[in-house]
């Protein structure tokens, strides 16, 4: 990509996309093209097809999507399954389309079979069933990286995948309900910690509500007071947690140096020659990030000696725990070049004290 390339950041607001967006920018990339959504809803095929006609980008981001936490995935099911696949048609269609050089789709790890060996290789995709909570998605995700491959192989287009991690960074989404855990846990033990110390005036402002009353039984709802905070599940399951700079210098990193041909088969160059051989792997996906997990449990001790919490944790079994592990095997990545940086207590300071100054 050279520096007037023009480029398009779908969710440049999101957690990832504002992250691609700042390390483009960073490096001094000066013609990057956003939308938000209100803008332009990317499940509309007659706007966005609009849209690549009057800007014509040389190459996509596709960081927009309908995330959430494992809740939030189980219950809106139908959305996300709906929502994301119609964002990645369209886009993914139209990029083809007005011969977009290179696209980058971002997909997750939850492609991956619950029960899949750990760590999880590129090649464990569709070796098994899914994890029940967020099947609907990852099966959104998984025709996602199929549409870039079918494409690839049958149009000649260059459209690489990447399935990363548990993300965290600035600009995620603390809603209690909807997020992640990373940051649902941030929130409910600064709050926790603001109730022990009567700091009454930070909760109502945190939670934009007009009286203590009314925070302390929004918190209540969410096993939150100043003596306890409810962590969902048995704490026993792993999670692996990239920081999302980092996931974005690797997105920008694999744009800038590598191409479909490079993730998919230099061990297959019969599927990148177009022959109608069927190979017996097929890598079509790279995986993004450390390579190191931890418990929730031994995740919310760690935030909660960061907030510096002083009460207790409770887990509460009637939460779903979701898949037990799945710790992405990073080797092929580190191979093309690209390792993270940043690791996982520093990262929990790094957000904690952003969130402390969004909140100020
Ligand atoms: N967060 C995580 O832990 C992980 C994320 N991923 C994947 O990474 C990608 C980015 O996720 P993340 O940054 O966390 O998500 P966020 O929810 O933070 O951001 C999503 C972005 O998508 C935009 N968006 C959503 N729906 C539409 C729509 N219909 N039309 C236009 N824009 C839309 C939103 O726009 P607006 O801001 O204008 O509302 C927002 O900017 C996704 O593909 C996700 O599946 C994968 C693994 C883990
Ligand atoms: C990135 C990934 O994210 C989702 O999968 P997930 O990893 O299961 O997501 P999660 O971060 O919400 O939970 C991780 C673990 O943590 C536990 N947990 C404890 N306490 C809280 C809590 O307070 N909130 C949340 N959300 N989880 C909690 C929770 O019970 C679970 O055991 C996918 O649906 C899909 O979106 C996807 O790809």
């Amino acid at each position: 990509m050279d520096k007037q390339a023009k480029i398009y950041v779908a969710g440049h607001r999101g957690l990832v996309g504002s992250a691609i967006l700042n390390n483009l920018q960073g490096k001094g990339y000066n013609n990057i093209i956003t939308r938000t959504h209100k803008e332009l809803d990317l499940t509309n095929q007659l706007d966005v097809a609009s849209f690549f006609e009057e800007e014509k980008p040389e190459y996509v981001f596709l960081a927009a999507a309908k995330v959430g936490g494992i809740v939030a995935n189980n219950v809106y099911r139908a959305d996300f399954i709906y929502e994301n696949m119609m964002i990645q048609n369209n886009v993914i269609h139209q990029s083809y389309v007005h011969q977009v050089k290179k696209l980058l789709f971002l997909g997750s790890t939850c492609i991956y079979p619950k029960n899949a060996p750990q760590p999880m290789k590129e090649e464990y995709l569709l070796t098994d069933t899914l994890e029940y909570t967020n099947e609907p998605y990852a099966i959104a995700k998984i025709a996602g990286i199929k549409m870039c491959e079918s494409y690839n192989l049958q149009y000649g287009t260059n459209f690489i995948s990447v399935m990363p991690t548990n993300l965290y960074g600035p600009n995620d989404n603390f809603d209690l309900e909807k997020s992640h855990v990373l940051p649902a846990l941030i929130r409910k033990i600064h709050s926790a910690k603001l109730l022990s110390e009567t700091k009454f005036d930070e909760v109502i402002k945190d939670l934009n509500v007009s009286n203590i009353e009314e925070a302390k039984a929004y918190l209540a709802k969410f096993g939150v007071s100043e003596n306890s905070v409810e962590v969902w599940g048995s704490g026993k399951p792993k999670r692996e947690f990239l920081w999302s700079e980092d996931m974005a210098d690797a997105c920008v990193f694999l744009m800038e140096n590598r191409d479909f041909g490079d993730v998919m088969a230099s061990r297959h160059p019969e599927l990148v020659s177009g022959s109608l051989k069927q190979p017996e792997i097929r890598n079509t996906h790279i995986n993004i990030g450390t390579g190191v997990d931890v418990s929730i449990k031994e995740l919310a001790e760690t935030i909660k000696d960061i907030v510096g919490f002083k009460g207790n944790l409770v887990f509460n079994t009637e939460k779903p725990d979701g898949t037990m592990r799945k710790l992405t095997d990073v080797s092929k990545l580190n191979r093309l070049g690209w390792k993270h940086k940043v690791e996982l207590k520093k990262g929990i300071e790094q957000i904690y004290n952003w969130y402390l100054e969004i909140n100020e």
